[in-house]
């Protein structure tokens, strides 16, 4: 079952405990926290204090999905705030297996996210060793942005050498998912949809969620 990850970066900060519960009553399967530092990025968001205080607001997993230049520095910060799962650059990390390693010390999901200009072959060294790769749909930075239609070759190319590997990893996507870019992803084999502005710009974020639900049936 395809799982949804809306993203609170568009949601009503001055509320957050309440869009996080919101969400998680209308069948939200994870929360999708994106962390970013005005420098890998544009755009700056929040930090570990942020999560720390979101936790107990959930039982839902933390997706925390960082944005961040040197993000070494900063996990064990993340995982001891809450996170469930971190996700970093590959554009960033120049020395991935040691990063995945220092994600898994901490006892947390490690999965690895690559830009629409980067080549899926990059992970491929990494592939054996990760729970999740994240494929952007988007060029991170911003909610609400249109989906790059030339990502999803990468990510039938993930599906394919998961399959070929036996590998059990999942495979998120994250921008400009709504119903009618969702069911591309899923029959290319994404397991996780990331949506931000299609979930929280609508006042009923169940019927929001059940509407990608219902798109990928179709
Ligand atoms: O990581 C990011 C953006 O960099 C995302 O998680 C966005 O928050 C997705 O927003 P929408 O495209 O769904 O509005
Ligand atoms: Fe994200």
């Amino acid at each position: 079952m395809t799982k949804i990850a809306p993203s609170i970066l568009s949601a009503d900060f001055a509320k957050l405990g309440k869009e996080i519960n919101d969400v998680e009553l209308g069948g939200a399967d994870y929360i999708h926290v994106d962390v970013m530092d005005g420098r890998f990025v544009p755009n700056i968001t929040l930090g570990p204090l942020v999560v720390e205080a979101i936790r107990p607001t959930t039982k839902l997993p933390l997706d925390v999905h960082l944005m961040i230049e040197d993000p070494d520095r900063y996990i064990e910060e993340f995982a001891k705030a809450g996170a469930d799962i971190i996700t970093v650059h590959q554009e960033v990390s120049p020395h991935l297996h040691r990063t995945i390693q220092l994600i898994k010390d901490q006892q947390v999901r490690a999965g690895v996210v690559i830009n629409p200009a980067t080549p899926a072959e990059l992970l491929l060294p990494v592939l054996s060793d990760i729970d999740m790769v994240l494929i952007m749909t988007v060029n991170p930075g911003f909610g609400g942005q249109s989906f790059i239609e030339n990502t999803v070759k990468k990510i039938r190319q993930v599906a394919q050498w998961r399959k070929e590997q036996g590998l059990e990893f999942e495979i998120e996507v994250d921008g400009g998912i709504k119903a009618s870019t969702a069911k591309l992803c899923s029959d290319a084999g994404a397991d996780v949809l990331v949506a931000g502005s299609a979930i929280f710009s609508q006042q009923n974020r169940r019927q929001a969620i059940e509407d990608i639900k219902a798109a990928l049936k179709e």
